[in-house]
């Protein structure tokens, strides 16, 4: 239902992507690891159309979506949740989550933006359907908290909430247990694996290997912008090169 055909990215004379390709099956969860700068945000940028690639293409459901802007990409059934998170901080966690719902249809994303937030409480269907939705995460409770209240970890939980709140068919989630302790990790993986029952597919980006290893069905390493490996997680974790490839970036560290 997805997949990236050679896609390319050069920052000047970095090759960030090199002739990156793999494909997803719906209900999949796929994990994109590998060590520090080897591309995978910048993938996941040019799949949400942030970055144009400079080569290859991005094809969704029988459809190329290069050259599509961020929204339309959005609407067409693809989210993402941010490394560094993306929450507005003053509006509550409920508001938060109609954003989401908002951000489905533009105009009425800058609208929502635009209204001072006691207004958008007052728009109770979208209230409700945030509050049923914060409950699938245990955030129902702080709904009407600010945003920036909440701990790190469930700000986390509520980028995710808001990204869910499109709808999405795929949904891109990078570094989601970064900064997490190891029980918030474990409920966000236990979250994270009901998604594909709910329709969902998923790419991570994700360091953290124990989650890896327990949530994704199969896993994409890059290296320096190139696939270097593509299996389930035991595969990955006996190959080779991937070990080379991150004992490479410990000695770096070391030195
Ligand atoms: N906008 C940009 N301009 C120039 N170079 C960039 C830009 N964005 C990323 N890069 C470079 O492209 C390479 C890939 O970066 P990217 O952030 O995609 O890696 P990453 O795998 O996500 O790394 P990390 O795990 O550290 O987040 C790096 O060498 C990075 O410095």
């Amino acid at each position: 239902m997805f997949a990236v055909n050679n896609l390319t990215k050069r920052f000047g004379g970095l090759l960030a992507l090199n002739r990156v390709s793999f494909s997803l099956e719906r209900g999949e969860i796929l994990a994109l690891i590998g060590p520090n700068g080897a591309g995978k945000t910048t993938l996941f940028n040019v799949v949400t159309g942030n970055l144009r690639p400079d080569e290859g293409e991005i094809i969704f459901k029988d459809r190329r979506l290069n050259g599509l802007k961020p929204f339309q990409i959005a609407r067409l059934g693809i989210s993402r949740t941010f490394q560094n998170l993306e929450l507005f901080t003053t509006l509550t966690v409920a508001e938060n989550v109609m954003v989401g719902f908002y951000r489905l249809h533009r105009t009425g994303f800058f609208k929502a933006l635009l209204r001072r937030p006691g207004v958008m409480r007052e728009d109770r269907e979208l209230y409700r359907e945030a509050v049923r939705l914060l409950n699938r995460l245990g955030l129902a409770d702080k709904a009407d908290w600010p945003a920036g209240s909440l701990p790190f970890g469930q700000q986390r939980l509520l980028e995710i909430a808001r990204a869910l709140a499109g709808q999405p068919e795929i949904l891109l989630l990078d570094e989601p247990a970064a900064g997490l302790n190891n029980a918030e990790s474990e409920a966000l993986a236990r979250f994270l694996r009901t998604l594909p029952e709910a329709g969902h597919t998923l790419i991570l980006v994700e360091h953290d290997m124990d989650t890896v290893m327990g949530l994704a069905d199969r896993v994409v390493v890059l290296n320096f912008g190139t696939v270097i490996a593509t299996g389930t997680p035991a595969e990955i974790q006996r190959n080779r090169e991937v070990i080379a490839a991150y004992l490479g970036e410990e000695e770096e560290e070391a030195c």
